[in-house]
Order: structure tokens, then sequence, then C-alpha cells
């Protein structure tokens, strides 16, 4: 990992004694609420590593409101402070959206009235006709299919206060769902979660990384991302056997090797490509890189020195 000269590597067991216990600690119930929105999630990942994490972004979230303030007197204006944006990347599949899910309820635990919503940027993805009529629609996820003119307007909006809505993209239809938005307004902490969080887009003068306070990126070996894609492909097939209107009911009809086949080639053909040549340079714009080992298992935490 010669590319992470500019982090410093903790291991699990040196991350776990750096919480100092000065969050209150979740009760068993709400650990237990947060276990009910991904069964498959290690408690032990939660006391272990990410309250250390959220006990972090504190120190970024003080450094910004210490900053805002001494701005506001200097220029002898208090304004209202802004939305803290925390970005969350990495691979397909590699598990971001339960990284998101479960730093979302912590924080709110952890920081009392503090409102804290979760969006994802596959949101931002052109709807298929639109993917259709570029001739793109093999290159979804790659920098090409999204909207990220939308994204970064989206990000200024929330930033400067404005009530902002973000399209929904579902994994069941395969496409953008028509009229469904997800409203963000009056919130104290959005949370960013997208492969393509820390790529910058194609026009130059938008940079959305300008937007982030914070920023995670989930890593692992490809040999297990490989293997957890297909085994959501998996979930998504049983999800989708009575469903015909599900995006892979089609795939329920066919034969289990045809199947097996058509989800490797995608990942090799398509979500590899996509981390090796798109997501994964973009690791070490993170402030810190979470990296897990065979069955989601977090071993190490890495954390931007400068
Ligand atoms: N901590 C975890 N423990 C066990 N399984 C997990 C964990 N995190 C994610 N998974 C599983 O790994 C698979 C991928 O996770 P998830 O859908 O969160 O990935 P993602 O990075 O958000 O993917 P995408 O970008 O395609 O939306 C899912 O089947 C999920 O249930
Ligand atoms: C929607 C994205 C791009 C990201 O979540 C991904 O899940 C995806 O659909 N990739 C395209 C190839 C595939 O079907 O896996």
């Amino acid at each position: 990992m010669n590319e992470l000269i500019n982090f410093d590597e903790i291991s699990r067991e040196k991350w776990q004694e750096l919480y100092r216990n000065n969050i209150p600690p979740l009760t068993e119930e709400e650990l237990e609420n947060i276990r009910s929105l991904n069964d498959q999630i290690n408690m032990q990942d939660v006391t272990d590593v990410y309250l250390p994490l959220v006990h972090f972004f504190r120190i970024y979230k003080k450094n910004i409101e210490d900053m805002r303030f001494s701005k506001g007197l200097f220029l002898q204006k208090i304004s209202k402070a802004p939305t803290l944006i925390i970005g969350i990347a990495g691979s397909v599949a590699v598990g971001k959206s339960t990284t998101a899910r479960l730093m979302q309820t912590l924080l709110s635990r952890v920081f009392k009235h503090t409102k804290v919503d979760l969006i994802t940027t596959d949101g931002f993805l052109y709807p298929n006709d639109v993917l259709k009529e570029k001739g793109i629609m093999h290159r979804k996820g790659f920098p090409e299919s999204y909207d990220m003119e939308k994204l970064t307007n989206f990000l200024y909006e929330v930033k400067s206060g404005k009530t902002a809505e973000a399209p929904v993209y579902s994994h069941e239809s395969y496409d953008i769902v028509p009229d469904e938005k997800i409203v963000i307004d009056n919130t104290d902490i959005l949370i960013v979660e997208g492969i393509n969080v820390f790529q910058s887009p194609q026009n130059d003068q938008l940079y959305i990384g300008d937007y982030f306070d914070f920023s995670i990126y989930v890593d692992a070996n490809e040999e297990n991302i490989e293997k957890w894609y297909l085994e959501r492909f998996d979930s998504l097939l049983a999800l989708a056997k009575d469903d015909p209107s599900n995006y892979y009911y089609q795939f329920t009809k066919w034969k289990f090797e045809d199947v097996i086949a058509l989800a490797k080639n995608t990942w090799r053909d398509v979500n590899l490509v996509n981390l090796e040549e798109y997501i994964k340079p973009t690791r070490n714009r993170a402030d810190v890189i979470i990296h897990k080992g065979d069955d989601h298992f977090i071993d190490k935490i890495y954390l931007k020195k400068y």
C-alpha cells in the first residue's frame, strides 16, 4: 500500500484503545436497533471500530465549528451553522450503505438533538433511458453515467441551507425511481455515500470534494469484494423470485450456471474495471480508510496524516 504513505496504519486493537469513553455509551436497546437494520452487522464492530470513529469525527466537527465562529468574529457576522457533510466511498458492494446507515444511527445517538440524514449518489445516475440514449448502459457507475452537475448543485444547496432534493435509485428496478425524492431540510449532518464521492467531475470548475467535511473510504481486497458482490446478487435474486416487476426476476428463470456466469462477468467487466480505474485511485483523498478482511471483519484503520 505504497500510495498510502500519507496515512497512519492503526490496527483494530490499537484503534479500540484510543477511544477514551467520554462519549455517552449506547444502551443495549440502541445497539439492538442498529442491528435490526442489517442482521449481518458484527456488533463488536460498533463498539470496537465505529464508536471510536464517531469520537474521532467529533474532533473534526469541533474544529469546523471553531473556525466558523472565529470567521464570524472577524467578519462581524455570525451565520447559521452549515450542514456538515460526510462522504463515504468505496467499491460497488464493499458495504458502503451498511457503514453509512450505522454512522447515521450512531451520530444521531451520540450528538443529541442532531438531525442526521443519508443519501446515496446512486440517485444521481442518469435514468436507464438516458444511459441507453448515450450508449453507455454498460458503463453504469462509471463517471460519465452520473449527472455530476446535478449532484454538485444538490451539495451546494445543502451547504447553503436551502431545501434540497435528491433523486432515488432502486437496485430492484435497476433504475431511477420516477417521482421519488429525498428531501433534505434543516439537516445538521448529511452522509453522502457512493462510489464517486471523491471523484473530480469532468468540468474543472466543480469539485464535489470541497463540500465534504469528513470523508471515509471503505476498503477490502478485490477477491472479497467479488464474493460480497456475488452474495448480494444472490440476495437480489431471492428478493425478485415472486415479483415480475423486479429487474432481477428475469434471471430467476435462467439456469443456475448462466446466472453465476452473468454475475461474475458483470463484476469482472464492469464493477472491477470501475474499481481499478476510477474508485481506488480516490482512496487517498479520504480522511479515514476502514479496511475489511474476510467476512467484513474490520482489521485496520488508516488515518490521513496531513
Ligand atoms: N458489516 C457487514 N457485515 C456483513 N455483511 C455486510 C456488511 N456490510 C455489508 N454487508 C453485505 O455486503 C453486501 C454489500 O453491501 P452494501 O449493499 O452495503 O454495499 P454498497 O457498497 O453500498 O454497494 P453499492 O454501491 O452497490 O450500493 C450486502 O450483501 C451486505 O448485506
Ligand atoms: C448502481 C451501482 C453503479 C452502484 O451502486 C452498481 O450497483 C451497479 O448497478 N453497477 C452496474 C453493474 C451491475 O449491474 O452491477
